[in-house]
């Protein structure tokens, strides 16, 4: 039985989580994490009786193989070093780790031989997505990336288009060009990584699209993907609890393991 941690448990993805845990045979929900509750009836979360609620580091002590974090982008690098310091292995869904922040702690779980992942996006369509933008960066001299999402996300641009704007550079191992003589009084060009523009759009209605658009001469490509509910996150999420069981270092991106 592989025991887990939920962190961020009473959120929109921590309470998906939850409900992913205790449909799975192969899981037990051991605990939960939010140190803002200190007192809540488990019943309305989805809790079984015997499952801990934490609110301080300090009094996790009991025994878990897996940490998965849906908090919010100020609180997942303390949670997860956490997980780490205590031989948990980390699944984190968390928006908004640096790339320094994310080295930090692969060097850390690598050093400990934890096994676990960061995934800027659980979900199969955007991890395709991510796939393909990476193989079409190649033939293609400039790239745009439309994030969608729901009007409470907290950070921009999501970590999903951030990381699919760092697979094209990758790929295309240079800085694409901008036009010198383009004026933007209004910043209406968007965020700008190194040359790929992203532009995030925060509406009701959505829960998290994203759309990368390629342009050369003569010729576009378009690859879009949509998330209709959050459910669709957790086969990644369960995917990766398994995967990270068997794993001896921190992986970095869903794509990397399926
Ligand atoms: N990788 C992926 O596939 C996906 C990633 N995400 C990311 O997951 C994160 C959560 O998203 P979502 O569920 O929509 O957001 P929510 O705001 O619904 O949930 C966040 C939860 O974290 C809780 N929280 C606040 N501080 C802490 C802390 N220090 N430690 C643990 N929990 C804390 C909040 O509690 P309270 O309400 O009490 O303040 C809230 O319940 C975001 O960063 C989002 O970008 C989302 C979807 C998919
Ligand atoms: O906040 C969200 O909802 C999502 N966040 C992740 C991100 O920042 O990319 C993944 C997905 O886009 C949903």
């Amino acid at each position: 039985m592989i025991k887990v941690i939920v962190s961020g448990f009473n959120g929109s993805m921590g309470q998906k989580a939850v409900a992913m845990v205790n449909e799975n045979a192969d899981f037990q929900l051991v605990g939960v994490f939010n140190p803002i509750i200190d007192s809540l009836n488990p019943a309305d979360y989805d809790l079984d009786q015997d499952v801990k609620v934490f609110n301080d580091f300090s009094q996790i002590n009991i025994a878990a193989d897996i940490w998965i974090d849906f908090s919010i982008p100020t609180a997942v690098f303390e949670n997860t070093k956490f997980a780490i310091s205590k031989n948990i292995r980390p699944v984190i869904g968390t928006s908004g780790l640096s790339e320094v922040q994310t080295s930090e702690l692969k060097s850390l779980a690598d050093s400990e031989k934890l096994g676990g992942i960061i995934a800027s996006n659980f979900g199969i369509s955007a991890v395709l997505m991510m796939k393909f933008a990476q193989t079409a960066a190649k033939y293609f001299d400039q790239a745009e990336i439309v994030e969608t999402h729901h009007e409470d996300k907290l950070d921009a641009p999501s970590g999903t288009a951030l990381n699919t704007a760092r697979l094209i550079h990758e790929a295309q191992q240079k800085d694409e060009l901008e036009n010198p003589n383009e004026s933007d009084p209004l910043g209406t060009r968007g965020g700008d990584y190194h040359g790929i523009k992203i532009h995030a759009i925060r509406l009701p209605g959505f829960i998290a699209d994203e759309e990368v658009i390629f342009g050369s001469d003569d010729e576009s490509l378009t690859i879009k993907q949509s998330t209709t509910d959050r459910a669709s996150f957790m086969k990644g999420v369960e995917l990766a609890v398994k995967e990270v069981m068997k794993r001896n270092e921190l992986v970095i991106g869903l794509e990397k393991i399926i």
